[in-house]
């Protein structure tokens, strides 16, 4: 994980998004390191919005004010390659024609030098969530969970310093939803990461156990 900058989390100074000269939405909110903070809200209130200006993905149309800030460092002008902000959406994404140590690999910083160490890095990885033995695996045989595993191990793996899920377990049955919510929220904490979570579903917010921000 980059260590050029102190860890004092995610902050969304006065951040206002305005689309067609209306509002949508603003908010001012400090999330420290390894907290779980939930946004809720109407559909349209401008959720995936968010999101999408923190990465630095937004599109040209909305117009945005105050600052993004990341441990210290503002990411205004950052592109997003280089904001060392991961995302999680509810569709893993995964490259069908790569195998799953090929999507993790692909995920890699190009930092992280030489192909046995690569390979090791992918290895811990899905021996981390319990998928040992799965990097040559082709993604269309894992089941509903193990490809949920692998998208957030692929966002893990591109060392993040912030992560941020757009309703990532909308998809997923509710067995699969709690085994796949409890494991986000312990990598989350481990990895020491501010995470801010998109949701429709009260209980995500209730399970990450933080604060929980209505925009209604
Ligand atoms: N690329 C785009 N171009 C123009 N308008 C957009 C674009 N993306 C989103 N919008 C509009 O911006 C507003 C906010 O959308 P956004 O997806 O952020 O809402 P949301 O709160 O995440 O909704 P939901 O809960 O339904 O996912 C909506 O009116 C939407 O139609």
């Amino acid at each position: 994980m980059p260590s050029d900058h102190s860890e004092t989390g995610l902050e969304l100074r006065t951040v206002s998004i305005r689309l067609g000269g209306q509002e949508l939405l603003a908010v001012d909110l400090v999330i420290a390191p390894g907290e779980i903070v939930t946004l809720m809200g109407p559909s349209g209130s401008g959720k995936s919005s968010l999101l999408g200006h923190i990465c630095g993905t937004l599109p040209a149309q909305f117009d945005v004010s105050g600052q993004v800030v990341l441990n210290g460092r503002s990411l205004d002008g950052c592109p997003p390659q280089d904001r060392h902000v991961g995302i999680l959406f509810q569709d893993d994404l995964l490259f069908p024609h790569l195998s799953v140590g090929g999507n993790l690999a692909f995920a890699l910083p190009a930092s992280v030098k030489g192909k046995a160490k690569r390979r090791m890095l992918v290895e811990n990885a899905l021996k981390n969530a319990d998928m040992d033995g799965f990097a040559d695996r082709d993604p269309a045989t894992l089941s509903g969970g193990q490809r949920a595993r692998v998208a957030l191990l692929r966002v893990l793996l591109s060392e993040p310093c912030a992560l941020l899920l757009d309703e990532p377990f909308s998809k997923l049955d509710s067995e699969l939803r709690g085994q796949f919510r409890s494991f986000v929220f312990e990598q989350c904490r481990k990895n020491r990461l501010p995470t801010l979570m998109v949701t429709h579903d009260p209980e995500d917010g209730s399970a990450a156990g933080g604060r929980v921000i209505n925009l209604a």
